[in-house]
């Protein structure tokens, strides 16, 4: 479809720098000449190598808060404090080359070849041509296109998918200590939007940058953020917290509208199987035709595989042996807090509920 996977060289991932920025807003405003307050007055940290999802209807002010974060947006009021350091006024030029920044439909340069879109940062730093060849390629490979067959190719002679993962690869080309997502998988189709957010996934387990993403769709808020900000009207933060507790204790009659009625669906792609929800091996005179699912999944994966099987329980397995079983009953009946699943790619790998 809209790529060849990554198969490239260990050495060549191994050597992608990973540094990373916390980011803070402070009490941050925007209200624009015509008197349109877009936020009201929002404060907000991410941690160094945390990924932040900015979530909330149309015109809640999600764009403006990006903008105003690499200064395309002047804020009226407030604080934007990098590593702790306030940017409120360094020079924007000077910034944003510290900050990658990917949009909706990319916005690659149409008569530039691939490497050089992916180049353009580190051209205006300055930098050595055959180190600025060398980064491409090693980027290319890392958001899965093969350098030999697309380093020399133009924007238009590739997938939506495909420009889209170019777009990322630019906006990590100077090794920026932020990066800022709006909407960075919304153009494409579903299919491609599914295989972009699993990719993205693994690329963040390898370059733990800090992300900062805009998106309007809950799910895959949940899938790829370690927080979620839900935002209402006039950049007003209604929950700030993980995607688990988002769902599980929504803070708001707003926050409980806007996560929907299948939140309790949703929820269960955060929880994983863990040994205290287990029955016994033998809790259930026949085990013929119960699925496996390996303890850590999440409760989705395991409700999903009951449905496939009909079948009323499940035997988790540890590796080799099985541990106990999980009925359908005890998975529509836990309890908040549980263990969110670990996330993919890394220690804390979490599948979605696509897989
Ligand atoms: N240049 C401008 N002048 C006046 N108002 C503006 C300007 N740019 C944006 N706005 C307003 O600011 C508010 C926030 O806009 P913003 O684009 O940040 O919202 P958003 O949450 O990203 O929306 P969407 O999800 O629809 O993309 C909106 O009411 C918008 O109309």
């Amino acid at each position: 479809m809209d790529g060849t996977p990554g198969g490239g060289s260990g050495a060549a991932r191994t050597a992608v720098p990973t540094s990373a920025a916390s980011i803070e807003l402070d009490g941050v405003r925007k209200e624009y000449p015509d008197g349109t307050v877009a936020v009201g007055d929002l404060s907000l940290t991410v941690a160094a190598g945390e990924v932040v999802v900015l979530i909330g209807p149309s015109g809640c002010g999600k764009s403006t808060v990006l903008r105003m974060i690499n200064r395309l947006v002047e804020p009226t009021a407030g604080r934007i404090l990098l590593d702790g350091e306030d940017v409120t006024g360094a020079d924007p030029v000077q910034l944003r080359r510290r900050i990658g920044y990917v949009i909706q439909n990319v916005g690659l340069f149409p008569h530039e070849t691939i490497r050089a879109n992916i180049g353009t940062v580190p051209r205006l730093l300055g930098w050595p041509r055959a180190r600025i060849r060398a980064r491409a390629d090693e980027l290319l490979e890392l958001v899965g296109l093969d350098p030999g067959r697309f380093a020399r190719r133009y924007p238009h002679e590739l997938s939506g998918g495909q420009r889209q993962r170019v777009g990322v690869a630019r906006a990590l080309a100077a090794d920026p200590v932020l990066l800022l997502m709006d909407e960075p998988f919304s153009a494409v189709d579903p299919i491609a939007r599914a295989r972009l957010q699993e990719e993205f996934l693994r690329l963040q387990a390898e370059v733990r940058k800090t992300v900062v993403l805009v998106t309007h769709d809950l799910d895959e808020a949940v899938r790829l953020g370690d927080r979620i900000a839900l935002l209402s009207q006039g950049g007003r933060l209604e929950q700030y917290a993980d995607p688990a507790t988002l769902l599980g204790q929504p803070a708001s009659e707003f926050v409980r509208d806007f996560v929907g009625a299948d939140r309790a669906i949703r929820r269960l792609a955060v929880i994983a199987i863990t040994r205290e929800m287990l029955l016994r091996p033998d809790a259930a005179p026949e085990t013929d035709g119960f699925p496996d699912v390996p303890l850590g999944s999440s409760l989705y994966d395991a409700l999903a595989r009951m449905l496939t099987a009909n079948a009323d329980y499940a035997r988790v397995t540890d590796g080799h042996d099985h541990v106990g079983l999980i009925s359908r009953h005890r998975i529509l009946s836990i309890d908040y807090p549980a263990d969110p699943v670990p996330r993919r790619g890394g220690d804390e790998a979490r599948p979605g509920p696509e897989e």
